[in-house]
């Protein structure tokens, strides 16, 4: 098969879908592989690393898109992308397409295979190829939480691990999943007072077994979001259904009853995210503020650490691409479940219930 892995062009990501450690498995198994020139350059790669290891390196965006069965990237494409895509080519990459109608009809025009990380999904429901994303989202959620609270860029001007003397920061997170759990133990480790909601008890059982006692649980539910929104000073949204726009946990009207200066890290904002008044925003431009609170919407936080999120992310992604191109993605998708989760959009029709509902199609096909 050959494979390209094009360079991303979203804002400020650095991420490559692919290392040279993954050509090399590729290559090794006779496959083909294009990298456009420089994709890798922001995560520390150079064109001569790739072609090493046996790949190609082609000028433009446009020659990796013409040449390739199919295309490994990070991001979902953007709209210079939409029309690159061509018909039955396999698009492998995160799509989040619940929260864009838009890139949803432009991928059922393309009449491409679009298989989504974010809904490749284990037999247990866990999600193999967010996870690691979610982890360096999750932690990130403190570290920018705690730099917006600071007073010059409006935040409440409270330091998250409080001092001697002085009480710590407090730190609510909505949704103990991955984003959850880690956003709860770096605000934990830096000493805030951390509240932390799901539904599932099975996830609160399990963050109650392994945090500190500086670390509470409670149930999720409207009544528990409007008390713990007056006082927390930092809030973490971290909440997911699968595939599916995400439940808006903080309206407009709750603003009122905060802090000034209290910030908002809306993570799930790939997925719309979990709170009403949320934005998407970019790394060039973080945050910004609704009656005086801040607000941060970045959809791809970690594409600011790229050192890190590159291999995180490849590292769980190889095999599955090892698997499309040793067999192409129907028998691929015959053979794995969990890979077979991941087809979100095929030849113009959607194959993921999630996405339909989130637009409210009953028609999952265009011609
Ligand atoms: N902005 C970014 O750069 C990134 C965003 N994300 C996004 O972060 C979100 C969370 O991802 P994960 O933690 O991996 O998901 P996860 O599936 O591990 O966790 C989600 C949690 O939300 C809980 N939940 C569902 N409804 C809830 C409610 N009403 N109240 C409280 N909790 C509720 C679930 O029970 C689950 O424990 C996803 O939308 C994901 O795409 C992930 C990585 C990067
Ligand atoms: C999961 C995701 O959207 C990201 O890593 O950017
Ligand atoms: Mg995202």
């Amino acid at each position: 098969m050959t494979i390209g892995i094009p360079k991303e062009i979203k804002n400020n990501e650095s991420r490559v879908g692919m290392t040279p450690a993954g050509v090399f498995e590729l290559t090794k198994r006779n496959h083909t592989v294009y990298v456009q020139k420089e994709a890798g350059e922001g995560s520390g790669f150079s064109n001569l690393d790739y072609e090493n290891v046996g790949a190609i390196i082609l000028d433009s965006i446009q020659q990796v898109y013409q040449s390739s069965d199919m295309i490994v990237k990070v991001k979902e494409p953007i709209a210079e992308e939409y029309d690159l895509i061509q018909p039955r080519q396999i698009v492998f990459t995160y799509f989040h397409f619940a929260s864009s109608e838009r890139l949803t009809l432009a991928m059922l025009k393309s009449k491409a295979i679009c298989i989504a990380y974010e809904t490749v999904e284990d037999e247990d429901g866990t999600l193999p190829l967010l996870t690691p994303m979610s982890e360096v989202a999750g932690r990130m959620a403190i570290q920018q939480g705690a730099k917006y609270l600071e007073k010059p860029i409006k935040g409440r001007g409270v330091l998250l691990g409080g001092v001697p003397g002085v009480p710590p920061g407090k730190v609510l997170v909505l949704g103990a999943g991955v984003v959850g759990i880690q956003a709860a133990k770096m605000a934990a480790g830096l000493g805030a007072h951390v509240t932390i909601l799901d539904v599932n008890m099975k996830r609160l059982r399990y963050v109650n077994d392994v945090m500190p006692s500086h670390v509470v649980t409670e149930f999720s539910n409207e009544f528990n979001v409007r008390k713990h929104i007056q006082t927390h000073d930092l809030i973490v949204g971290g909440v997911l259904i699968k595939g599916a726009k995400a439940p808006k946990l903080i309206t407009k009207d709750m603003l009122k009853n905060m802090r000034p200066g209290t910030v908002l890290v809306d993570v799930a904002v790939d997925q719309g995210g979990c709170m009403e008044t949320t934005k998407v925003t970019t790394h060039e431009n973080p945050t910004f503020i609704v009656d005086d609170i801040v607000h941060y919407g970045v959809a791809n936080m970690p594409g600011a650490v790229p050192y890190t999120s590159t291999l995180a992310l490849t590292n769980v992604t190889l095999p599955y691409v090892i698997k499309l191109a040793d067999k192409g993605w129907k028998q691929a998708c015959q053979d794995d479940k969990t890979l077979a989760r991941g087809l979100n959009i095929v030849e113009g029709e959607v194959v993921y219930k999630e996405i339909s509902e989130a637009f409210g199609w009953e028609n999952t096909s265009v011609n």
